[in-house]
Formats: structure tokens, sequence, C-alpha cells
């Protein structure tokens, strides 16, 4: 579903993603993981299009993204969250739902959005000002429904579960299982959280400075020495 090939990201003389070649399956839950500074986000935000890979290419369903604009790559059905939920200043919750739909399906659709609401757990909060009057869960919920009102084939999600506690953390497991099955949605998630990551992802990709230095099961990542080593910075 998702093709990155031989994909170079620079900024100046520093890479941030080094020679990635890396596939997406339709409908798999792929997590990418990697210290601080691995180039996870930097990943991101060349697929959703906030970021141009210096070389290297980016397929979607047979489409060539190199090239394209932010918004027709939502429209093919790329959504995304960010690390920071970023809702819109002095719109309520479904005022962000509804500017977030039109700006990647080009329409809005009353009963998606209803659908979605209900589905995130926020359709009691609707008419709540998103900026000021969420508390954290409610605002990661509102960035996955943001994503989901896109419509997406595939959602990145970029740490939707940083921050939250044990009990929000397995709420927000159950949710994404859910959107897994019923929205029919492939999802590549960075989390550092390797339970969580053992508990949604089919794959691992593990980054280290910009390299991919493993593909595979959660538990072959996680006991592959080269990803250990990554974490601990050369101290096992
Ligand atoms: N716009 C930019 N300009 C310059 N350097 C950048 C830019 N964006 C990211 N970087 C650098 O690229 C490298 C990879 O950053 P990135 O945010 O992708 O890492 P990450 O794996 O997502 O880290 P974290 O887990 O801390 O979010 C870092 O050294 C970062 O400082």
């Amino acid at each position: 579903m998702l093709q990155l090939d031989d994909m170079t990201i620079r900024f100046g003389a520093l890479t941030a993603v080094d020679a990635v070649t890396l596939t997406a399956h339709r409908n798999e839950v792929l997590g990418l993981v990697g210290p601080n500074g691995a180039g996870k986000t930097t990943l991101f935000n060349a697929i959703s299009g906030l970021v141009r890979p210096t070389s290297g290419s980016i397929r979607f369903q047979d489409a060539d993204l190199s090239r394209m604009p932010l918004h027709r790559r939502a429209r093919l059905g790329i959504g995304r969250t960010f690390q920071i939920p970023q809702p819109l200043a002095e719109l309520t919750v479904r005022e962000n739902l509804v500017v977030a739909q039109r700006f990647s399906t080009g329409r809005t659709d009353d009963e998606q959005i209803a659908q979605v609401l209900d589905f995130t757990g926020l359709a009691a909060l609707a008419q709540r000002n998103a900026a000021t009057e969420l508390a954290l869960t409610e605002l990661k919920a509102l960035e996955i429904a943001k994503a989901l009102c896109t419509k997406p084939k595939l959602l990145l999600l970029d740490e939707v579960l940083a921050g939250l506690e044990t009990a929000g953390k397995r709420r927000f497991v159950g949710m994404l299982r859910d959107l897994h099955a019923r929205f029919q949605v492939g999802i590549v998630i960075i989390e550092h959280d390797i339970e969580t990551i053992g508990q949604l992802c089919n794959r691992v990709a593990a980054l280290d400075f910009g390299h991919l230095i493993a593909l595979g099961t959660p538990d072959d990542v996680f006991n592959d020495p080269e990803v250990v080593r990554s974490y601990t910075g050369g101290q096992t």
C-alpha cells in the first residue's frame, strides 16, 4: 500500500532519514520505533507532505507522492495525527472535524462526523471549545477523530498515546484495535512503549540515526541486539 524506496532526507549537513526502503501493507498495523532523533517524525512528515525527501521515492497505492501537495495526499487516503495535539483555536470539537474533513475530501459529511464523534467518545463534547475545554485524553481522541473524518486508508499516528496513564493507554489501545477493524484502515504508529507496540502491531520497523536497523515481529525487533544497543547507547 505504501512503499518507501531508498528515501533520504537531509537538513543541511544532518541526514535525518538515510536510504530507507520500507513497505506498509494494506490493512496492517506497523510500529515505528527508535530513540529520540532517530528520524521517525521526519519520515511521517515526508509521507504526509510536510517535508520533501532529498532523494528516493514514496508511492501510495501506485501513485507517486514525491511531488504531490499535502491536500492531494489526504484526498488519496493518507491521514495523520501530530505528537502535540493541534486543535484549531476558537473552534468547537465538531467544527475541528468539519475543517479537517473539508480539507481532505472537499465536502462535509455530517453522518460520517456523527459516527466518528460517537466512535471516539466525543459526541457529548461536540460543542465544547477544542483548544480550551478538553482534557489531554479528549485532545488525543480529537486528533484521532480529525484523522478519521478524512476517511483515510492509511493512518499515521505519531505518539498518540504519549503522556497517558496506564488506564488511558489501555482505553486507547482498545480504540485503535476497534478502529483498525471497523474502518478497515492501515496504521503506521510511532510509539515508545514496547507493551503497546506488542499489543497493536503485526510488524515493527526500528530506526536509528535515520537508518532502518531492524524489521520484523515485535518480539524479533525488540530482541535484536542492534535495536537494544540503539536504545542503550551501546551500554549493554
Ligand atoms: N526541520 C528540521 N530542520 C532541521 N533538523 C531537523 C528538522 N526536523 C527534524 N530535524 C532533525 O532530524 C533528526 C530526526 O528528527 P525526528 O524528529 O524525525 O526524530 P524522531 O525519531 O521523531 O524523534 P522523537 O522520538 O524525539 O520525536 C533530529 O536530529 C532532528 O533534530
